[in-house]
């Protein structure tokens, strides 16, 4: 009988190799034993979304309590902490207060960056396709957006007053939620536009801390058009609130998890907004993303597609198990098997992205898992997969509305149906097995997408295609896309009802 390439720990052509150093025993032995279902807050907007318990692991297996690790013990019930400062007690929540002024005040200082522009509707004026910001662009040789100083901060306005406070933020919906924290889409009263608020659990270890304050810093002077806007933050109790520009069709994993697989030209679109985010961190940063996945790119109804979260998540990713266990089903093999972490690692995380959103799953399902949702006919299966596995047809009509909420469920499952897989055996098959390929039962995709998504997934990084060459493949550059069409189809991923 064939093996399952998903279940089997080896192949016959390829030989198992030592899987993850950076695996603690306890997080993985945790990972196989506490698999249970995710649970979010109920969507209350158009753009919430509940991920499925299957896709995100690190959702189902080790949920992080309100506790961030690292936080004493003796936390009280308002989760602050007194510490001795020099025989002065100080609240976590005041010494947050006080290091996010410093950053303020250092952003302030080095205004390093550009001025944001608030939007004047939800779409941000800094615009990927007209440079209507406050901010001067060039064009550099690599095809980046650089920016010009400009003397004041990002952070004030014109009078010198904060862009956000957090007293003037109006709660008007779920938006998400992630390992960090939730995310929320709120009404700025004062400058009458929406944005989106993220709520960071800020952990006690001064290391952590400190990594953190250096992303936010960080997000703070980008300025790339490809790149989620940033307007400030502010400490809440034992989180700091991160105030980002709103993306109002929500996340590409959402967009796919609700009208199905993303159509092959937007998702080359898709790839070129990301490459470009990936070169500015890079070039203009000296930063490594991290973290790329479908949830981390974002869409807005003016049809921009941009990279979110390079910062504190991702900086969090080698200090929390739990993250780890979250991220790893985009890593590239060679980290996980500890090996040092380049942009082309970055480049492997894009090729896993770019089939998940064609194919409209997961590159890695295991479809036995997903027998109930075999009437859906716009989603792939693995024709990798032994055809035993692969769910049977059944004809039967569903609506859209059924349609939509099978869809949210697809993804990899670690528990239930007695079909599982475990994050182990999920890593060793990123090692150990071809890498997967952009290809279909159903649907013909052209063969320059193909070689791209090829290019992007050589398991050797040396083979592996740097963001530039990629940007200058043949994929990218014969597309016929435009802004207008990707607004239209932004546009019409929201749903009416
Ligand atoms: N700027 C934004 N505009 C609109 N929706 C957003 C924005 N930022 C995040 N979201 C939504 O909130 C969700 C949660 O985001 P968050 O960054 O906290 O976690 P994540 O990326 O989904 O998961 P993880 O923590 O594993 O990285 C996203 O999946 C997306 O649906």
């Amino acid at each position: 009988m064939a093996d399952n390439p998903l279940t089997s720990s080896r192949s016959s052509t390829t030989s198992t190799k030592p899987i993850p150093s950076i695996i603690s025993p306890t997080a993985s032995a945790s990972a196989s034993a506490s698999a249970s279902s995710s649970s979010f807050g109920t969507p209350t907007s158009r753009i919430s979304k509940k991920k499925p318990a299957g896709l995100d692991i690190s959702k189902s297996i080790l949920k992080p309590t309100r506790a961030a690790p690292g936080l004493p013990s003796d936390s009280n019930t308002n989760g602050v902490t007194p510490r001795d400062n020099g025989g002065v007690f100080v609240s976590e929540a005041d010494r947050l207060r006080e290091e996010i002024a410093n950053l303020q005040l250092s952003s302030k200082s080095t205004s390093s960056s550009n001025n944001l522009s608030l939007p004047d509707s939800p779409v941000n004026s800094n615009s990927q396709h007209s440079d209507s910001s406050s901010t001067t662009n060039t064009t550099s040789a690599s095809g980046k957006k650089k920016s010009t100083k400009k003397s004041s901060s990002k952070h004030k306005d014109k009078d010198g007053e904060d862009l956000v406070k957090d007293e003037d933020l109006e709660i008007l919906a779920e938006l998400g939620a992630g390992n960090g924290g939730t995310v929320t889409k709120v009404w700025n009263k004062k400058r009458g536009c929406v944005m989106a608020r993220k709520l960071i659990l800020v952990d006690a270890k001064p290391s952590v801390r400190k990594q953190i304050l250096r992303e936010l810093q960080i997000m703070n002077d980008c300025n790339s058009p490809y790149i989620v806007g940033y307007y400030g933050c502010f400490p809440v109790d034992v989180h700091v609130g991160v105030v980002i520009e709103l993306m109002d069709a929500g996340s590409l994993n959402d967009i796919y998890r609700q009208n199905g697989p993303i159509p092959i030209e937007v998702v080359g679109k898709v790839a070129e907004a990301v490459l470009h985010g990936l070169m500015y961190l890079y070039d203009v940063h000296r930063i490594i993303h991290r973290d790329i996945k479908p949830s981390n790119i974002l869409a807005n109804t003016n049809g921009e597609i941009k990279i979110c979260d390079f910062g504190v998540s991702g900086e969090l990713i080698n200090s929390i198990a739990n993250t780890f266990v979250g991220t790893s089903t985009y890593m590239s093999p060679e980290r996980i098997q500890g090996a040092p972490y380049t942009i082309k690692s970055d480049v492997w995380s894009l090729g896993i992205s770019l089939i998940e959103l064609a194919l409209g799953r997961f590159p890695f399902t295991d479809s036995q898992d997903q027998e109930s949702e075999s009437e859906d006919e716009d989603f792939d299966e693995d024709p990798t997969l032994p055809l035993n596995t692969q769910r049977p047809k059944i004809s039967m009509s569903a609506s859209n509305s059924d349609k939509k909420e099978k869809r949210k469920s697809k993804g990899v499952s670690l528990a239930g149906g007695g079909h599982t897989m475990s994050i182990l055996d999920l890593l060793q098959h990123i090692v150990n097995e071809p890498a997967p390929k952009l290809v279909s039962r159903k649907r013909d995709f052209p063969e320059e997408a193909k070689v791209f998504v090829e290019d992007c997934l050589y398991k050797d990084p040396g083979q592996r295609k740097s963001p530039q060459d990629l940007l200058a493949s043949d994929w990218i550059s014969n597309s016929k896309v435009t802004q207008e069409d990707l607004k239209i189809w932004a546009q019409s991923t929201i749903s009416q009802d």
